[in-house]
């Protein structure tokens, strides 16, 4: 069953071609597409419903049918049934003689024009828009819309509805009509079964003929076609007809044949106030008076001539005022757009403009970031070169301990606050047992290893704030604020003991490590650093000569026949202490000796 049965689409179709020629079966359709509204797709029931609306402008109900058309519009389930809606909805107006809300209906379905890929609306649609432009007198455009659907070579009724009003748009530009185009037009909208327009394109090819001079072919041509027009059944070109047959016939000098078309052209346009045909027939009406001279017939038609005459011109009028002020409507509503489209362009650039100074700003916060990061980075490269500057200047790079000038830095400021707080200080020198002979015996390498083990046998010994550094060679100071002589001693034996445990294997060679060490306090010597070491150093030597591997404290009884041995021995410079350049002129003896 379901194969005979015509689809919604089927039915659609059909409803749209009988919907102006058979409207019992149109009804028809439209109660079957009412039953089978279920299975139907959004835009086909959208569809149903512009039929129906159509329905409801055919009986005269074209209030309901706007509220429809507007309801479309506003919310279509497509594209064409937007645009299908738009041009239903200006030519209902423009049935109803509201130019003004036509000519909008028409801009708003316009401007959705290029999204119509229906062939068959869009042209509905711009021959809508031809009707409406020519009516309002705007013939240009009327003529625009005409030639646009003809330029898709049409077929049948849209063909004869086009080439109709682009005659017409012709007629109003009173630009000449082509009479053999017009002779086609009329064939093509008789092969349409369309015998209204047919008509209309044939008073285009007679008004020709009469202006070309051709009086009796505009004729001829009219009256054959008179009784075809008559069962049309359309007074406004039943009228035109007479009307112009009137007009032609009068200037034939036929009065009696004028006079009669003038008179049925009258009577089939009494209902229309301000058509032009009617016009015509009372212009045509008094001149046939005129002619019989009848003055009082001619006064009466005259009068009835010039009121419908204004009554046309006003119409004409107001219909040329509709599209002015629909114009005038739109250039004010396209400034105000324009006019908020520039004001939100300068919020816009406002608000770049923020943008860009949030943006400036955070790029100076950024650069500054990276200038201090750089500045701190340089900083602490430059703290860090120097502290490695400082090091190496202050630290033995072989024993890791204060060298011989930090070392004599820090004792003598150690002294000197000694000094001031009338504290003891002691300060022990040692000096490693025949270095030489590890030297000469396992290699610079290995003495190097040794030097290594003592100071690192010794700083575990000694206090933050003792101060302990190589003197020079294989010869180291300990100097200790705050202590006595025999804290001193107790320091250099602990020394001892501790050499005594060092083992030499990492040195390459196995041997013993032994110092011979020298004592004393500043309570013997003085605070004078270089006093001090003088004497620590001639009770070191004692200490070597006795056998070494052993302290010796420093004692003047015991210890000044050395120094004055060596003062005598050595020549004193300028300012020199006595006593330390005699220890080395001493030293230097036993050296060569
Ligand atoms: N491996 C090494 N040897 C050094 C270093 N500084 C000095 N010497 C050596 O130490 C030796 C000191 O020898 P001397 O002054 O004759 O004394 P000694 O051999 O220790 O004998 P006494 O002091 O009398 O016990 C010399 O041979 C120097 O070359 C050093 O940094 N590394």
């Amino acid at each position: 069953a379901s194969e005979t049965e015509p689809s919604v689409g089927d039915l659609l179709r059909e409803a749209d071609q009988v919907r102006t020629s058979d409207l019992a079966r149109f009804d028809a359709l439209l109660h079957d597409l009412d039953a089978l509204a279920e299975s139907a797709t959004a835009i086909e029931r959208e569809r149903v419903r512009l039929l129906q609306a159509h329905r409801l402008i055919t009986r005269g109900r074209s209030e309901e049918a706007v509220v429809v058309l507007r309801d479309v519009i506003a919310e279509p389930a497509g594209a064409a049934n937007k645009f299908l809606a738009g041009s239903m909805l200006a030519n209902t107006h423009a049935i109803t003689r509201r130019f003004e809300l036509a000519l909008h209906a028409l801009d708003a379905m316009l401007a959705g024009q290029s999204d119509v890929e229906d062939k068959d609306i869009l042209h509905r649609g711009l021959l809508v828009a031809a009707i409406v432009y020519n009516q309002v007198g705007e013939f240009r455009l009327g003529l625009h819309y005409a030639e646009r659907v003809l330029d898709d070579t049409p077929l049948g009724r849209s063909r004869c509805a086009a080439e109709n009003l682009v005659h017409e748009a012709r007629n109003g530009l009173k630009e000449r009509v082509d009479v053999a185009r017009a002779m086609e037009s009329v064939q093509v909208c008789e092969a349409e079964r369309e015998p209204i327009l047919a008509g209309f394109s044939r008073t285009y090819v007679a008004e020709m003929l009469a202006e070309d001079g051709k009086l009796e072919d505009a004729v001829a041509l009219l009256e054959g076609y008179l009784s075809v027009v008559e069962r049309a059944g359309y007074p406004l070109l039943i009228g035109q007809y007479h009307a112009m047959l009137a007009e032609h016939r009068m200037k034939l000098g036929d009065i009696e044949a004028a006079e009669q078309h003038a008179r049925h052209a009258v009577s089939s346009t009494s209902s229309l106030a301000s058509a032009l045909p009617l016009v015509v027939a009372y212009r045509t009406l008094y001149e046939v008076a005129e002619h019989r001279q009848d003055p009082e017939l001619a006064l009466a038609t005259y009068r009835l001539y010039a009121q419908a005459d204004k009554a046309h011109f006003n119409d004409v009028k107001s219909r040329e005022m509709a599209y002015q002020v629909v114009r005038h409507q739109t250039q004010q509503q396209a400034q105000q757009i324009e006019l908020l489209n520039e004001r939100n362009t300068v919020l816009e650039l406002q608000q770049r403009v923020t943008e860009q100074r949030a943006q400036n700003t955070g790029l100076i916060v950024m650069l500054l970031v990276v200038l201090l990061a750089s500045i701190g980075f340089w900083a602490y490269r430059t703290k860090r070169v120097q502290m490695r500057l400082r090091r190496m200047a202050e630290v033995d790079m072989l024993t890791g301990i204060g060298n011989r000038h930090h070392f004599t830095q820090r004792a003598e400021r150690a002294l000197a606050q000694c000094a001031r707080a009338g504290e003891d200080a002691v300060l022990v020198m040692f000096d490693l047992d025949h270095f030489k002979l590890i030297n000469d015996r396992f290699g610079h390498a290995a003495g190097d290893c040794a030097l290594r083990h003592v100071a690192a046998a010794c700083v575990p010994l000694c206090r933050p704030v003792d101060c302990f550094g190589r003197l020079g060679g294989e010869e180291f100071g300990i100097l200790l604020p705050g202590c006595d002589l025999a804290t001193g001693r107790r320091l250099a034996e602990d020394c001892i003991a501790r050499f005594a445990e060092i083992h030499t294997a990492d040195c390459g060679h196995v041997f013993e490590v032994t110092a011979s060490f020298g004592v004393t306090n500043s309570a013997v010597s003085g605070y004078d650093l270089t006093r001090m070491l003088s004497h620590a150093d001639r009770a070191l030597y004692r200490a070597k000569r006795g056998g070494r591997n052993r302290v010796c404290v420093f004692e003047t009884s015991l210890d000044a026949v050395a120094l004055s041995l060596a003062s005598a021995a050595m020549p004193t410079g300028d300012g020199a202490d006595p006593d330390a350049a005699g220890v080395d002129a001493w030293k230097q003896g036993v050296a060569v000796g």
